[in-house]
């Protein structure tokens, strides 16, 4: 544990490598675990949708950009630095709509080896256990 990455070190990592738009999601750290880590991103008017038929509720493609970015920091924490990687796939399925609200994101790294990482990220509005979306991305390290 005592090589591992703290809030501060991740939040800043967003800053350093993540795209400006990424970083305007306001995603920051909740809880550090075993074998991955809780983030929120705050319901902000950028990943709300009120516009509409489905009107009312968060932006699922600023749910899957959430997924991506908080998989990259829990990845980060777990390994004590940010080991240069890429996106290789993602899949998500969305279950239930979210409300306008807080959005978590529970990241669990399910395999971080020499060449691949997966992660599975489970969200949830804030308050609730039930998940309404899940993700699962696989990472290629690209360092030499
Ligand atoms: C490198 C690999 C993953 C595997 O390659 P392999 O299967 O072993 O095959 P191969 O080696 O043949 O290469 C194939 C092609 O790739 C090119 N190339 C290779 N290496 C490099 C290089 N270092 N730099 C530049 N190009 C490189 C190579 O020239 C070739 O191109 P060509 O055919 O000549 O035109 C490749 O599929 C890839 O780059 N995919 C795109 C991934 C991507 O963009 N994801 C989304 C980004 S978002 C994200 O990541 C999220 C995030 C945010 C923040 C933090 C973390 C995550």
């Amino acid at each position: 544990m005592e090589n591992r990455l703290d809030a501060a070190a991740l939040e800043a990592l967003i800053v350093e490598i993540c795209a400006p738009w990424v970083q305007e999601l306001g995603i920051e750290v909740l809880d550090l675990g075993e074998n991955g880590a809780r983030f929120v991103m705050p319901a902000t008017e950028k990943i709300l949708r009120h516009r509409g038929p489905n009107g009312g509720l968060v932006s699922g493609q600023a749910l899957m950009a959430g997924s991506d970015t908080v998989s990259f920091l829990a990845l980060s924490y777990l390994n004590g630095r940010f080991r240069n990687c890429v996106t290789v796939d993602m899949a998500t399925n969305f279950m239930r709509p979210l409300p306008e609200g807080n959005v978590i994101f529970d990241v669990k790294v399910l395999s971080n080896g020499k060449r691949l990482a997966t992660t599975r990220i489970d969200i949830m509005a804030e308050g609730s256990e039930k998940v309404a979306t899940t993700s699962t991305g696989v990472f290629a390290y690209i360092e030499e």
